[in-house]
């Protein structure tokens, strides 16, 4: 017997796949890998017209990127924004501080980044150095400034439904990915596996918004969460940001269910190019026969990170002044 939609499989290939690309699943459903890659250069486009907008202005967005110390995974994220910054036309710093920076240093820095007006946004990358005081360095940005979203009046922002405050990229991301991909969200029981404030908790409270990719359901699962699977099996979307690798394994999926892959771990791969892949907080290979639509690692999430902290950066400059 042939079915029309049942397509040949094809390679479970990860990378620049576009959004409609469909891999054959058990049961004649047809699943969706949901292109990060594909999303981001969209929103790459909408940044580029407004900042030929900004320009017609005399206006340039300018973001700040500061390291702190020398992790190699740092250091490729930093290169990476401050290339597409350069790829955009975004007028770009790159601060990297040796591993030894104090505290008060890294403040001074933050300071003289605030008073410039060449600089709208300003990211100190995470986690700094364990001498350093994370908590001062994000509340010492001009909330105005903070691109990240994650001082305590952007938080408060988001939790208000403020749409002036700035919201973290990856969870921003995350929301775009399933609006773009036509997941409904409204009514939806979602489960966010992760309860960070880089991701887990901004991305409970943009789901659970009213509006567009907002609206659903909302459960916050963690690691002191009883029985996860029975939990995540709940889920019409799982938003899985929990920083193991391939923790997510087809016993916490629905069939049908929508997920998003946030994590980003480096495992190491002997006899590799650089000895290491990236896999998500998802066990892929299980867990994707099961889906409606899955996002990959790479090219899922953390190209909609960079892209919505470029999105953010234009907003800030929009904002400065006006
Ligand atoms: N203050 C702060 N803000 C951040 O937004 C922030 C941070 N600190 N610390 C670290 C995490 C991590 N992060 C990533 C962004 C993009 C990719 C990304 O583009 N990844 C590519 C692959 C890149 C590769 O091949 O290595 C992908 O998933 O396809 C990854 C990771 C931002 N972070």
């Amino acid at each position: 017997m042939f079915f029309p939609w049942e397509k040949p499989r094809r390679e479970q290939e990860t990378g620049n796949l576009l959004a409609d690309t469909r891999i054959r699943a058990p049961f004649h459903r047809l699943m969706t890998l949901i292109s990060g890659t594909a999303v981001a250069e969209k929103v790459l486009e909408e940044c580029r017209r407004d900042i030929a907008e900004l320009a017609k202005l005399g206006k340039k967005p300018g973001l700040a990127v500061v390291l702190v110390g020398d992790d190699p995974a740092s250091r490729a994220y930093v290169r990476s924004k401050d290339k597409k910054c350069r790829d955009l036309g975004l007028h770009s710093v790159k601060l990297e501080l040796p591993a030894e920076t104090t505290q008060e240093e890294l403040l001074a820095h933050v300071e003289t980044l605030n008073r410039d007006p060449a600089i709208h946004g300003i990211l100190v990358q995470s986690p700094p150095p364990k001498h350093i005081d994370e908590a001062a360095i994000v509340r010492a940005i001009d909330p105005a400034k903070d691109v990240d979203g994650f001082h305590p009046i952007n938080v408060a922002k988001l939790a208000l439904e403020d749409s002036s405050g700035f919201v973290p990229c990856t969870p921003l991301g995350c929301q775009r990915l399933l609006v773009d991909a036509g997941i409904e969200t409204k009514g939806a029981n979602v489960v966010v596996v992760g309860r960070s404030m880089i991701v887990g908790k901004p991305m409970a409270l943009l789901l659970m918004a009213k509006g567009v990719g907002g609206d659903a359901t909302v459960t916050v699962a963690h690691s002191r969460t009883k029985d996860l699977p029975a939990i995540c099996r709940q889920a019409d979307i799982i938003v899985a940001a929990i920083g193991r690798p391939e923790f997510i394994k087809a016993e916490h999926v629905k069939e049908g269910a929508v997920v998003i892959d946030v994590g980003i771990n480096r495992v190491e791969a002997p006899g590799t190019e650089k000895g290491y892949k990236l896999v998500g907080d998802v066990a892929f290979a299980e867990v994707a026969p099961k889906c409606r639509a899955i996002t990959p690692v790479p090219g899922g999430v953390g190209p909609m990170t960079i892209a919505m902290l470029m999105a953010n950066t234009i907003k800030a400059c929009q904002q400065a002044g006006a």
